[in-house]
């Protein structure tokens, strides 16, 4: 039988407290409806034009999985690990861990994120498509954090319907110090 070590006993209690705890902020149900209209503003947009997905990984994982399958035309996928926050609840500087290997030149590229927070890491990204001369850039993301603090003022994505308050979220591919992506909703640690 494999037991846990006492640090990982302790993780483990506190974070299953940290979700007992959490307050929900848009549930499962509200992401899902959320996701229809993404699906079907890309689909009106982009249908007939041979995309290719890039996930950001890690968060974007369940928010572009849950998208593409509401995706009824011809696409390619592929992702982009480009991160921040490593964990933490603050962002450092953009590290990227692996770059996209299906080519953008001459493609229509959809970059898809799970939460656009002071935008360093989208707009890094839009510079990387704009230099690999992507044909177009399209940006979906599941939720907006609603703050002053965006690196480029009024950054937005093209496809967002969701709107956080500021607070660090966890759940829907987003995690709370690693932990949680698995979360069905969007969530906030209580008092953080
Ligand atoms: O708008 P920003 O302030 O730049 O933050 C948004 C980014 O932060 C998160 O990624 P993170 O770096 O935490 O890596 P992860 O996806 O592995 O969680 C999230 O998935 C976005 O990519
Ligand atoms: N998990 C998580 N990742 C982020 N990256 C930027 N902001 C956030 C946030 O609120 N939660």
């Amino acid at each position: 039988m494999v037991t846990l070590d006492k640090q990982a006993l302790e993780s483990r209690d506190s974070m299953r407290e940290l979700m007992d705890n959490a307050d929900c902020l848009i549930s499962q149900q509200q992401v899902e409806q959320a996701l229809d209209r993404m699906a079907e503003a890309i689909t009106r947009d982009l249908g007939d034009k041979l995309p290719v997905f890039y996930c950001v990984m890690n968060g974007g994982l369940i928010t572009t999985g849950h998208l593409l399958t509401r995706l009824g035309f011809p696409l390619e996928v592929d992702y982009i690990h480009a991160t921040r926050y490593r964990s933490q609840l603050h962002g450092g500087d953009l590290f990227w861990r692996v770059s996209p290997e299906v080519p953008m030149a001459g493609r229509h590229v959809v970059i898809v994120d799970d939460i656009l927070d002071e935008g360093s890491t989208l707009a890094a990204i839009l510079d990387y498509c704009e230099e690999a001369q992507a044909a177009s850039v399209t940006t979906a993301v599941l939720v907006d954090k609603q703050h002053d603090r965006k690196a480029v003022p009024g950054l937005k994505a093209d496809y967002c319907s969701l709107k956080v308050v500021d607070r660090y979220v966890f759940g829907f591919g987003m995690d709370y110090k690693g932990y949680w992506r698995n979360a069905p909703g969007i969530f906030a640690p209580k008092g953080l």
